[in-house]
């Protein structure tokens, strides 16, 4: 499965506190992500997503899949994400040979569309 989002982000903001973002901090959910912007700032990157406070970096580019968010640039901002994910009914879970029982799968089976969902709430919920 695969799919492009078109994005836009307004220029103008109204400011009610540090929490607004045009998209909040996540990590992409597919297997590749293709990202193509307009050039204009907002993109930010987490090195160390658990690292106490967080350390945000506007970035150009970095390779892999990376806990990120958009922040308001004060312009308008447009953006296109091509993803590619599992079929949306392909259930996702730890390989046999993965697992044990010392070693347990770190999370249990989900269907590709369900884990799709849940992470565009989280996502685009707290704007
Ligand atoms: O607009 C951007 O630069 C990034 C968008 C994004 O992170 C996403 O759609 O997953
Ligand atoms: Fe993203």
């Amino acid at each position: 499965m695969s799919f492009i989002r078109l994005l836009h982000y307004p220029g103008e903001v109204a400011f009610s506190n540090e929490e607004t973002f045009g998209a909040s901090a996540h990590s992409d959910y597919g297997t590749i992500t293709l990202l193509a912007t307009d050039g204009v700032r907002g993109l930010q990157i987490c090195r160390e997503k658990d690292r106490r406070p967080q350390v945000w970096e506007d970035v150009q580019h970095v390779n892999g899949s990376t806990l990120h968010r958009v922040i308001p640039a004060g312009q308008e901002r447009y953006s296109v994400a091509f993803f590619l994910d599992p079929n949306y009914d392909c259930m996702v879970e730890c390989l046999e040979s993965c697992c044990s029982e010392e070693s347990p799968p770190r999370f249990p089976p989900i269907r590709s569309w369900d884990y799709l969902q849940e992470r565009f709430r989280v996502t685009y919920s707290s704007q």
